[in-house]
């Protein structure tokens, strides 16, 4: 931790204020933010001045004249690899190694164990790779001697997991995923559903307890109303689901197979095509629909849609349905369980990560057929 006291005597010379807080290590979590007394709601724990937030607007002009057209994100991330400024050194000394994001997140997973992910979160995958070699192109074009692909992944995943929701009347125009700033100290909170309010006003970057906190507890904040698929691949965590409201898993991988060419059709005419979601509670709108008109005839699938049709005499068979396709899931499972099980694929404790993400689905999708079938009785 002896990086950390660095970081914050230098933090406070520049004008950051914590009142009542200080980064802890936490078991399994890396740094986090502890109360050191006492705290109560609504107290402003933490100010960060404006001029320490690495922003685009704060980002030297040759670096975003020589990447136009690259994200926000790929700027930030350039910034990072081409900043030379010692204080900032002190700054990166808290960041998470190499070697963490190797275990953690999965795009630096081998190909064997990145295909083990949920389906879901196979795509976000997917699209976060293609990103991420978008801005790697226009950067290595723009610095080709100044530094190597993996640094630039470093750099990328750390503003990826590190940013804060962040605009300037410059920035408003750019795309919602592209209103990031990097801080410091703040970056030490980690994520929890419910976590403390955070606010820019005059004097900076501002956080607010949302509750009274005993000394001793960690406070959190919310990176956002996330999905445990969400927040592994971004992240590179899982938090139980039973703690988490925004979770959810995909069961297109067995809902779509269950139609016919046309049918598919039919169904993405009217808007209700893929995205078939489970959540903690039930099968999502969507999911519901596509097994009520799997146990319906074509020519009564538009009531269906239009909502006219009374959903009481389809109900049983809708659930029929569902528990089916459900239970396809629940055998899959099973078997991509049993081979995360037997892989010598990557990291052990990126397996465990894995592992612990299947069962927070196996959970989900079993709650999920025990209610459809104790419904049936
Ligand atoms: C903004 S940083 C928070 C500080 C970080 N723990 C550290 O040591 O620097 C975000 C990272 O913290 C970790 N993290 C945040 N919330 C977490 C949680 N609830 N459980 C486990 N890890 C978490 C993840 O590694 C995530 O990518």
């Amino acid at each position: 931790m002896e990086a950390v006291d660095k970081l914050l005597e230098w933090a406070e010379t520049e004008g950051v204020k914590l009142n009542g807080i200080k980064p802890s290590l936490i078991p399994g979590r890396g740094i986090g933010i502890v109360a050191q007394r006492d705290i109560k709601e609504n107290e402003v724990v933490i100010t960060v001045p404006h001029k320490l937030l690495r922003t685009y607007d704060s980002t030297p002009k040759h670096i975003v004249t020589a990447l136009k057209g690259c994200t926000v994100h790929g700027i930030l991330a350039a910034s990072v690899c081409l900043e030379t400024d010692p204080s900032f050194a002190i700054w990166k000394a808290t960041w998470p190694t190499v070697e963490d994001f190797d275990i953690d997140i999965p795009m630096r997973w081998p190909l064997e164990l990145r295909d083990l992910v949920p389906h879901y979160a196979k795509a976000l995958l997917v699209k976060q790779q293609g990103k991420f070699e978008r801005d790697w192109r226009l950067c290595r074009d723009a610095f080709p001697h100044d530094f190597t692909k993996d640094q630039y992944m470093y750099a990328w995943l750390i503003v990826n997991t590190r940013s804060f929701y962040h605009t300037t009347p410059k920035t408003e125009r750019f795309h919602k995923h592209d209103h990031m700033a990097l801080q410091p100290v703040s970056d030490l909170f980690n994520h929890a559903s419910v976590g403390c309010h955070v606010k820019y006003d005059a004097d900076g970057f501002t956080i607010l307890a949302n509750k009274d906190h005993k000394a001793g507890q960690e406070l959190y904040i919310r990176y956002g109303h996330h999905s445990n698929d969400f927040l592994l691949i971004e992240y590179g965590f899982v938090v139980p689901c039973h703690e988490n409201p925004f979770d959810d898993t995909c069961i297109d991988v067995y809902m779509c197979p269950r139609f016919t060419v046309a049918q598919s059709e039919i169904m993405a005419a009217n808007k209700y095509w893929g995205n078939f979601m489970v959540d903690n509670n039930a099968p999502c709108y969507r999911s519901q629909v596509a097994a009520r008109v799997l146990g319906l005839p074509e020519e009564d699938w538009p009531g269906v849609f239009a909502g006219t049709r009374d959903d009481g005499p389809d109900s049983e068979e809708t659930k029929r349905q569902l528990a089916f396709v459900l239970r396809l899931y629940e055998k899959d499972i099973r078997r991509i369980m049993n081979e995360i099980a037997r892989s010598y694929d990557g990291e052990e404790e990126s397996r465990e990560l894995l592992r612990r993400r299947w069962l927070e689905v196996k959970e989900m999708i079993q709650t999920t057929i025990a209610r459809l079938e104790d419904d049936d009785d």
